[in-house]
């Protein structure tokens, strides 16, 4: 592989119990992009997040991240699941959420010094959440979840950041801050995945696009591959989206 690949997964093949949900994908992510993962329910898109995160063992298949597999390779990896995974009754503040980012991978035991502190409230300044730091998450909004949720994966860092449906159940405003901070991490270098619903906004906010079904469809420039052969390969079927612009091209 190439060094500077920030995300290399070859051969991966995932399953639960008998049932095959992913199946040979291949794929190379470089530092500095923002990619987006699209695909029908069920297409396998939370899944395939969850293996390179870690968090499922694949059949097979390797998951090689800035050159390094296993514990290494996740040590610069930063995994934020669906809002829906999360216990938000668990007492603990928005703030101390965030800190729990700067210890993802150095244990409890380390002591919190000035660095961890200062990362916590540039996070939470970040996301715009320090007014409301010191509530309960359970008493935040679904989109201020999300915020501190954001800030968590900023304070704790890391190359490659993963993120499963940041935008599900957050108004424009916060959609609007969370999509300025994943610019800013790629500006910064960083490797930034999203699984992603809404094809309305897809060329807006991704420099890249994986289309998945199971495995990649197809995957490159936004501008190459969001075409309606690509999008009903895909998700197969009519999708609206398409028809009107194909609508509109026949009438032009
Ligand atoms: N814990 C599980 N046990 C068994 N099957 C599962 C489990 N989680 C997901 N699946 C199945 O694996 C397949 C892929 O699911 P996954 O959640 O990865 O899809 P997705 O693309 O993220 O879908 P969505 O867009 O609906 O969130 C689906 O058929 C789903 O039913």
């Amino acid at each position: 592989m190439s060094r500077s690949d920030a995300l290399n997964i070859q051969n991966l093949n995932l399953s639960y119990g008998a049932e095959r949900v992913v199946e040979d994908v291949n794929l190379r992510l470089q530092p500095g992009s923002l990619v987006g993962i699209v695909g029908p329910n069920g297409a396998g898109k939370s899944t395939l997040i969850k293996a390179i995160a870690g968090a499922k063992d694949p059949d097979s298949g390797t998951v090689t991240i800035c050159g390094d597999t296993g514990r290494r390779g996740r040590q610069k990896l930063t995994y934020v699941p669906q809002r829906g995974e999360v216990d938000w009754d668990f007492p603990i503040t928005a703030e101390e959420v965030v800190r729990q980012g700067r210890f993802a991978h150095v244990g409890l035991l380390r002591r919190f010094n000035a660095d961890d502190k200062g990362a916590v409230a540039d996070a939470l300044d970040a996301v715009a959440m320090t007014p409301l730091k010191h509530r309960q998450i359970g008493e935040l909004s679904g989109g201020q979840q999300q915020r501190v949720f954001l800030a968590r994966a900023l304070a704790q860092g890391g190359e490659v950041f993963l993120m499963d449906e940041p935008f599900a159940g957050v108004d424009a405003a916060t959609e609007k801050a969370i999509v300025d901070v994943l610019r800013a991490l790629r500006d910064a270098g960083k490797t930034v995945v999203v699984v992603h619903h809404d094809l309305v906004t897809v060329s807006d906010y991704f420099d890249e696009l994986v289309l998945l079904n199971r495995t990649i469809i197809a995957h490159g420039p936004t501008s190459e591959v969001f075409t309606p052969e690509n999008m009903r390969k895909t998700y197969g079927g009519n999708l609206a989206i398409f028809e009107r612009r194909d609508a509109a091209e026949a009438v032009e």
